[in-house]
């Protein structure tokens, strides 16, 4: 008998040999799906009607720091270097683990209810993501930022807290938590340190996730330092491999473009940030045409600032149409791909797709709604005109994490008290107390 029928709804699979079913039925046992198809012969604990609605993979997003959910509007509208150095690693500083638990905790409420059902993140404290993870029912592919600054004190502390962290949560949440080695980037790590992560990471066979040419400046950095681009360094050293999870990709040559295709390095697409932050445009067409997997990614909430995949799959699209001014350039099923498919590819996890076998992990969108009528084209509706809020209902590893619009796994409410009273330790004088907590009469 199967723990959850879902019936009625328009089953966008994913999977190319299933193709989408216009009305059709998902059957998950044991956290995976045991039946995609037109009708389910057998019986159910509980039932899910999502009649009016799509039922897809959940979304990946493949690039996070879901702690900076605290930093949220903290400092914006300023040049990427001075953001970052100024303002985001000095009160990076006083945020402890109970802080940044509360800010993943939120993080984790605002991306179950935009359909996210795994996230790949790289962060300060990351035991303490990795313990909200756990509680709220997500699944995700955690790292520990390392930097060392070429430090070599730094950077033995810096390995150490990786490997502590790799060794304490592989595989941990019943396999919901996988790990990676995060070190942070190309100019920030020593080479030294990133062939050192880099061996630790083949020894313990672990993957590996690191920012890449986010920054012009960086280009730059590198090429006076190393007289070469980060990604001809790291492929000198011997970097690359199927293994890494490389972020942003922004300032790419022609040539390193085919050094990731032959590397089988996953790129992280995070366009709403890169916009944000003004660090350009990824040649996205460019590497899918050359066999390059891209995923889509928030990045941290301070450089987004919301953590709603579907505002990122919008942008996505339009952003490399009016770059390339061609609007054929890349279409709506492929944005879905990259937000799905893609995303599990890169995390080497088996979902993104309706399939049998594959992990319990999708989501229902109501289509009934002003904004999405009248509907002739599924794929479009998703990417153009859908918003997170649209998703009522969330399940991963065939646990029902949302349902109809209630979250099941947390309090809302007190996600966001504890997040916003973390988010004191900023010290910061703009604080705005919107939920009231510093006033005892105000009402609940
Ligand atoms: O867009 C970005 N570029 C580079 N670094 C970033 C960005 N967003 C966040 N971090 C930083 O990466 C570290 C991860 O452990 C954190 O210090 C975070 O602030
Ligand atoms: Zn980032």
């Amino acid at each position: 008998m199967a723990d959850i029928l879902i019936k009625n709804g328009y089953i966008l699979t994913m999977d190319p040999d299933t193709g989408d079913l216009k009305k059709g039925e998902v059957a998950i046992e044991n956290g995976r799906i045991i039946y995609v198809g037109l009708s389910y012969n057998g019986k159910a604990d509980k039932i899910i009607d999502a009649s009016g609605s799509v039922v897809m993979p959940g979304l990946v997003n493949t690039h996070n720091h879901a702690g900076m959910t605290l930093l949220r509007g903290y400092a914006d509208d300023l040049p990427l270097a001075e953001w970052l150095e100024d303002y985001i690693w000095p009160v990076e500083a006083k945020l402890g683990p109970e802080e940044i638990y509360a800010g993943v905790r939120l993080a984790c409420l605002e991306m179950i209810k935009s359909g996210t059902t795994t996230f790949a993140d790289m962060y300060i404290h990351e035991q303490a993501a990795a313990r909200a993870v756990e509680d709220c029912g997500m699944r995700a592919a955690l790292s520990y930022g390392m930097i060392d600054f070429g430090d070599p004190e730094r950077a033995e502390s810096s390995l150490l807290k990786g490997r502590n962290f790799v060794k304490d949560f592989n595989g941990a949440a019943n396999g919901r938590i996988s790990v990676m080695y995060g070190p942070h980037a190309p100019h920030t790590c020593s080479q030294q340190f990133l062939q050192d992560v880099r061996e630790q990471a083949r020894k313990d066979d672990v993957k590996v996730h690191i920012h890449v040419l986010e920054t012009e400046a960086e280009l730059n950095q590198m090429k006076e330092k190393y007289g070469k681009c980060s990604v001809n360094m790291l492929h000198d050293i011997g970097f690359f491999d199927s293994d890494v999870l490389a972020a942003h990709c922004i300032w790419l040559s022609e040539g390193d473009m085919d050094i990731l295709a032959e590397t089988g390095v996953h790129v992280s697409h995070d366009p709403v940030s890169n916009m944000k932050t003004a660090a350009g445009i990824a040649p996205v067409p460019q590497l899918l045409e050359k066999g390059v997997n891209v995923s889509l990614s928030t990045d941290g909430c301070a450089s987004n600032n919301n953590l709603d995949m579907f505002g990122v799959m919008k942008t996505a699209a339009l952003l490399h149409k009016v770059n390339s001014m061609d609007l054929t350039v890349i279409d709506a099923r492929k944005v879905l791909e990259m937000a799905t498919v893609n995303g599990a590819k890169a995390l080497g996890i088996e979902a993104g797709m309706i399939k049998e076998g594959y992990y319990g992990d999708l989501i229902v969108v109501d289509m009934k709604r002003p904004h999405l009528t009248p509907l002739y084209d599924v794929d479009s509706h998703l990417v153009y005109s859908a918003r997170g809020s649209d998703v009522t209902t969330v399940l991963v590893d065939g646990k029902v994490l949302m349902e109809n619009g209630q979250v099941l796994c947390m309090d809302e409410y007190e996600i966001m008290v504890e997040a916003s009273k973390a988010a004191k330790k900023t010290d910061s004088q703009h604080l705005i107390d919107v939920l009231g907590l510093n006033d005892p009469s105000a009402d609940q």
